[in-house]
């Protein structure tokens, strides 16, 4: 495995600039994701790092050598698409045996053997070695398309929304199927996704894209807790972060440039509308209760402004009620978007409130 470097790298298509001197290193066997919305540049920075395409300035190193005018078959990545793209004619064992059967990579039948069979193992795909690749559910089949670039063992593997096209129960196997063969494999990744859950739980680091220009790299936490500005602290938490202008609700701490709060759902304490809450607790209205399962989004209106939280499914809330909301450490933000410090919190955060389940 080696490390990738991006160092001011720039790419553009006619006026559009699609990465914008970014710069980032995604160390040896780490997993980077880039989070970001669609356009943001995040295909663009893998198709420049497997050499797909060109920067216009910037360089990209694999390993500590400049890849300048290197062709992608000779950066030794591989790449994971979201579509299956796999050859639909051959069985799962010579689908996964391909890469190494190939001119530049080739290798002695048994070793080619051995190593498919251990990848199919590590996929959990050993039994369907004989199948046709058509033959396969949509789980079966993204895991023969990963198998493909694992057999490989490259420096490095680009994966680009690779649990997409798969649905949540599928997703959610897979993803940490990821994650186990990441940490057994200790491969260096770089990886897109929209899906925040797989940012989360697959990222050493994430980083963060928006028109092309990368606005925070930091691990996942980082990134949820301590976001540099509004655009940052969108893009993470579900539901999304709450923005509103300082002033709606009492924020102790907010220093005196705030601008914008920045409420996520644990800053936001609930309780009845009985003065029990404190001081700083304001009422706020019950418009809607959207019953996920497990938990329930309240959606609230307080001084002309929605928020939503989540809330216990079995609190006993119904649209028109009334209840109080209290701010607790938020995040605050200039009247740029940038966060600034608050003042340390005076109580704890709130755990559990007789409305809402402790977070885990
Ligand atoms: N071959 C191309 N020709 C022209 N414009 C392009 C080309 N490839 C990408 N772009 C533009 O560059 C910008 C970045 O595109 P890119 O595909 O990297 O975004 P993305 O973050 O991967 O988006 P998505 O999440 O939708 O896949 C977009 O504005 C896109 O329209």
């Amino acid at each position: 495995m080696a490390e990738v470097a991006l160092d001011a790298v720039s790419r553009r298509y006619g006026s559009t600039v699609a990465v914008d001197d970014l710069s980032l290193t995604v160390g040896d066997g780490e997993l980077v994701v880039l989070l970001g919305p669609t356009g943001a540049g995040k295909t663009t920075t893998l198709r420049l790092v497997a050499g797909l395409e060109r920067p216009e300035s910037g360089t990209v190193s694999i390993g500590g050598l400049p890849m300048d005018g290197v062709p992608p078959a000779g950066r030794d990545v591989a790449f994971v698409f979201q579509q299956f793209s796999l050859y639909p004619h051959l069985t799962v064992f010579d689908n996964l045996a391909f890469p190494l059967r190939s001119p530049l990579h080739r290798q002695p039948e048994p070793a080619i053997r051995a190593r498919v069979e251990e990848i199919a193992a590590l996929l959990r795909i050993g039994h369907k070695l004989g199948n046709r690749a058509t033959r396969l559910s949509g789980g079966e089949m993204q895991r023969v398309a990963i198998g493909r670039a694992l057999v490989r063992r490259p420096a490095v593997y680009l994966m680009d929304e690779p649990l997409s096209a798969l649905d949540a129960k599928l997703r959610a196997g897979l993803r940490l199927e990821l994650k186990r063969i990441k940490d057994e494999l200790g491969a260096t990744i770089l990886y897109v996704t929209h899906d925040q859950i797989e940012a989360m739980t697959l990222a050493t680091r994430i980083g963060v894209l928006d028109r092309g220009r990368l606005l925070q790299v930091g691990t996942p936490r980082e990134v949820y807790e301590r976001p540099r500005s509004v655009q940052v602290a969108a893009r993470l938490g579900t539901p999304a972060i709450n923005l509103f202008p300082a002033g709606l609700l009492p924020a102790p701490g907010a220093p005196p440039a705030t601008r914008t709060i920045g409420a996520r759902t644990e800053h936001l304490r609930l309780g009845p509308p009985d003065g029990s809450l404190g001081p700083n607790a304001r009422p706020a209205l019950v418009r809607r209760v959207e019953h996920l399962g497990d938990q329930s989004y309240l959606h609230l209106e307080t001084g002309g402004h929605a928020l939503v939280v989540l809330a216990d499914p079995h609190a006993p809330l119904r649209a028109g009620d009334t209840i109080a909301v209290e701010l607790v450490a938020p995040l605050c933000f200039d009247a740029a978007g940038e966060r600034i410090e608050a003042a340390p919190p005076a109580r704890e955060p709130a755990a559990a409130t007789p409305l809402r389940r402790a977070q885990p």
